[in-house]
């Protein structure tokens, strides 16, 4: 049985069994509650490497979500890669289908293909992937989107030092060398899969009541290590629930803001840390009555490990398992077709 997203919320009580109600709770409306979402600086970041790793620490094993800036990616390059993401989006249907998106490969196109389990309901958004060693064939051409894929190429690189400068302070709290996570997300190896992803969630100016009920980005936990969110100011939406609140249905806003990227724990890291990183749920919810109606664009980059490294804690809580075979497992719930 599936639950939507359009079941009211915090009206649980009445399902027996305790997935469904959990299910429904999460997929639920819920409430609005302010947290303190931690803010670190990253500058300077070779002298203070030690007090910033006890910062992302804290945080990584508290929240799961923190805001990083003075992260050394240039803002203009930021903004050039949405100006980018929105001139593909533009691109017409037919244009956009040359490019579809592979399953098992976080590569190309999609539009209205993602279901989040926890909603049952497509997100209300298409989305353009980025992987590196997947993407033949799925280039637009220099004539149709001129300096797009130089564009991705830069972004991708700034994204990808950025989040080994996060991961290295991980590692070392782990008990891991410094460069564990950098080996394990090597870019010149074949099996390298961290992904830029473009999102667009649609404009809602001349939505029907009823699309109101569906979610933009259903509630989930990331795949991945680490994620880094670029969002646009005045585009929010996101919002994180903390695992052990749960059943609370408290949700908080997390709004964008120049000069900071947003960064949060994935499932795979979680294991990878014996579950003392945590990886939290979010979601991205539609525009409430008052508020901005327009597109919302955003730019996640997600450190996914090579398909060849080992996922395993330094405590071996769960047995072992390659990134490629951990990734099938979770992209096989979410993707239809
Ligand atoms: O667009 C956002 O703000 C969040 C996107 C997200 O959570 C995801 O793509 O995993
Ligand atoms: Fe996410």
């Amino acid at each position: 049985m599936t639950i939507n997203s359009d079941m009211p919320a915090g009206n649980a009580d009445g399902y027996a069994l305790e997935e469904l109600r959990r299910e429904s709770t999460i997929g639920g409306i819920g409430q609005t509650v302010e947290r303190q979402i931690p803010r670190i600086d990253l500058a300077d970041f070779d002298r203070r490497r030690a007090e910033i790793t006890q910062a992302l620490w804290e945080a990584a094993t508290r929240i799961g979500f923190f805001q990083v800036y003075n992260h050394g990616i240039p803002e203009t390059l930021i903004d050039e890669t949405f100006d980018q993401a929105w001139k593909f989006f533009e691109l017409p249907t037919e244009q956009k289908s040359l490019y579809p998106l592979r399953p098992g490969t976080n590569a190309g196109w999609e539009f209205r293909a993602q279901v989040r389990p926890s909603t049952g309901t497509p997100d209300h958004k298409e989305s353009y992937q980025v992987t590196r060693p997947n993407m033949s064939g799925l280039w637009p051409s220099e004539e149709t989107l001129p300096g797009f894929q130089a564009t991705m190429a830069e972004f991708e690189r700034h994204n990808w030092t950025l989040g080994m400068r996060v991961l290295s302070c991980f590692a070392t709290e782990l008990g891991f060398e410094e460069d564990f996570f950098t080996k394990r997300h090597d870019p010149d190896a074949s099996d390298y899969q961290s992904t830029v992803r473009l999102i667009h969630y649609l404009g809602m100016e001349d939505a029907k009541p009823e699309d109101f009920n569906s979610w933009r980005a259903g509630a989930h936990t990331d795949f991945d290590c680490l994620t880094l969110l670029h969002q646009r100011p005045g585009q929010g939406g996101l919002q994180l629930c903390p695992g052990k609140e749960l059943d609370s249905g408290n949700w908080t806003d997390v709004p964008p803001e120049k000069g900071y990227v947003t960064c949060n724990i994935g499932d795979m890291l979680m294991r990878w840390s014996d579950d003392r990183l945590l990886s939290t749920l979010h979601r991205v919810r539609m525009p409430r009555p008052g508020e901005y109606m327009g597109k919302r664009l955003s730019v996640p980059f997600f450190c996914q490990a090579n398909k060849s490294a080992i996922i395993a804690g330094p405590e071996g809580k769960y047995p072992p398992i390659s990134a490629a075979d951990y990734l099938r497992e979770r992209q096989n719930a979410n993707f239809r077709g």
